[in-house]
């Protein structure tokens, strides 16, 4: 067992994870499952937005020119042809003197070219022939909402990349994609190792706690956006755990495993990836929590070590699985929003390491404030029910006080950032 590993730079094994050169797959789902998938193509205008010169009120449509001198003394009176609602199409252009009722989304027929809304026009009927009074003067185009208006065809409307919400999913039924090209879920494979574990159904026994770190990664997995698999719980047994890594390695994009890989009797891991003939990537990063996490390659394939400390697996996640997902999902902004925020709290401790401390974010008369989620060890579990962000306190520092300003990296937020210091 080697007990002096050498600790590197949180952005640097990042980058170490990163440099895997393993490209997204894209495959065609149906449009209603498509939420929160990622676009595998940019999405174009396939025709115009409004294709036509529709109308956006209820009222009549007629020729600008016929209203020009009109006023309450001098009110203009228009033969009403036709009624038209969304949909449907005037049977014949407008001529002079006539106007079409038309309803709010309708086309605007032929030779019309302004609309006068309802509550500014008065109606009568004369010898069986429906009239309008129009008292006063329309510009030619007034309330009419012009084809191409909104958005020309052609136009890139939304990058490939971007994650599908309710707003592009509206835009993919506009433009009529039944079904959307976007990028495949990375497959995760999840190992819990240690013979301590119970399943979640089995009631507490000496010695012995649930395995609460497997449903907290599939649920993180499921989070970034990709799909993950439990493959079981491993023993403390070299060869049970070596067999069960070496079987699953190739059936998924990447392969987690929790617990084992500290200094122990039993941390079995470090033995396992040089049996396997695994290069590894680093196995000591200058942070805590998380600080054994390692990660490992074996033929193109990365094998997460991540720690069997629940915060500390959590933060090894979220700094090193999470941005690989996103590349895999061709999101071109990987890493978790980074933003300046104002400490909540006092934080006394200090950081010999980066210390990514499980937090919470709230508002504050405006200001973005974050404060620690609850017990700030790598051994707690409560706390990370309230972690939506991490503070993010430097190596070298100490003593962090209320209103101080902080760093905190963003869990929950959408929006990413190209690469992972920037903030
Ligand atoms: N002599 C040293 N001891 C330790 C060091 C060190 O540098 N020198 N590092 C410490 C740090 S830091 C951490 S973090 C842990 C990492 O331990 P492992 O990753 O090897 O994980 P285990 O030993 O298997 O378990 C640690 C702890 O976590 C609990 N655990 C494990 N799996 C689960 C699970 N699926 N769900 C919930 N809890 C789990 C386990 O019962 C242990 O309590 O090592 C320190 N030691
Ligand atoms: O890896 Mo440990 O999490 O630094 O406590
Ligand atoms: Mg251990």
């Amino acid at each position: 067992m080697n007990l002096h590993r050498k600790p590197l730079p949180v952005s640097e094994a990042v980058d170490r994870v990163m440099m895997d050169k393993k490209e997204g797959r894209v495959e065609t789902v149906p449009l209603e499952n498509s939420d929160r998938r990622r676009l595998a193509e940019d999405m174009i205008a396939t025709h115009a937005v409004p294709p036509f010169n529709k109308s956006p009120y209820d009222g009549f449509a007629l020729r600008a020119e016929d209203t020009r001198h009109l006023s309450r003394e001098n009110p203009g009176h228009f033969r009403v042809t036709e009624t038209i609602g969304a949909g449907q199409l005037a049977s014949h252009p407008v001529e002079k003197g006539e106007a079409v009722r038309i309803m709010t989304g309708a086309e605007i027929p032929a030779g019309a070219d302004c609309v006068a809304m309802f509550e500014i026009c008065q109606t009568y009927d004369d010898q069986g022939t429906s009239y309008m009074t129009l008292k006063r003067s329309m510009d030619q185009d007034q309330n009419i909402i012009g084809k191409g208006s909104e958005t020309e065809e052609g136009t890139v409307l939304v990058e490939a990349g971007t994650r599908i919400n309710p707003g592009v999913k509206a835009l993919l039924a506009t433009f009529g994609y039944p079904e959307v090209k976007v990028y495949q879920k990375p497959k995760i494979g999840v190992f819990a190792t240690g013979t301590e574990l119970l399943d979640v159904d089995e009631p507490l026994q000496p010695g012995k706690i649930r395995n609460s770190n497997a449903p907290m990664i599939l649920s993180q997995i499921e989070r970034a956006g990709a799909e993950g698999h439990f493959l079981g719980k491993l023993v403390d047994d070299f060869d049970a755990c070596f067999e069960a890594v070496s079987r699953s390695l190739h059936d998924y994009d990447f392969l987690i495993t929790t617990g084992g890989v500290s200094v122990g009797d039993y941390d079995l891991m470090p033995d396992i990836y040089e049996k396997l003939g695994a290069r590894v990537l680093f196995n000591k990063v200058a942070m805590r929590p998380g600080s054994v996490t390692t990660v490992a390659e074996l033929d193109g394939q990365l094998l997460y070590g991540l720690s069997g400390n629940p915060s500390a697996c959590y933060v090894g996640f979220e700094l090193f699985t999470y941005p690989i997902i996103q590349r895999l999902l061709g999101n071109f902004k990987p890493y978790h929003t980074r933003i300046k925020a104002t400490l909540g709290e006092d934080f006394p401790k200090p950081n010999p390491f980066t210390r990514f401390v499980r937090g919470k974010i709230h508002y504050e008369e405006g200001r973005v404030m974050v404060s620690p989620a609850g017990m700030d060890k790598s051994n707690v579990v409560t706390s990370l029910a309230h972690t939506d962000a991490f503070l993010v306190l430097p190596g070298g520092t100490r003593g962090f006080e209320k209103g101080d300003a902080v760093e905190a990296i963003l869990l929950e937020d959408q929006g990413g950032q190209k690469y992972f210091e920037e903030g």
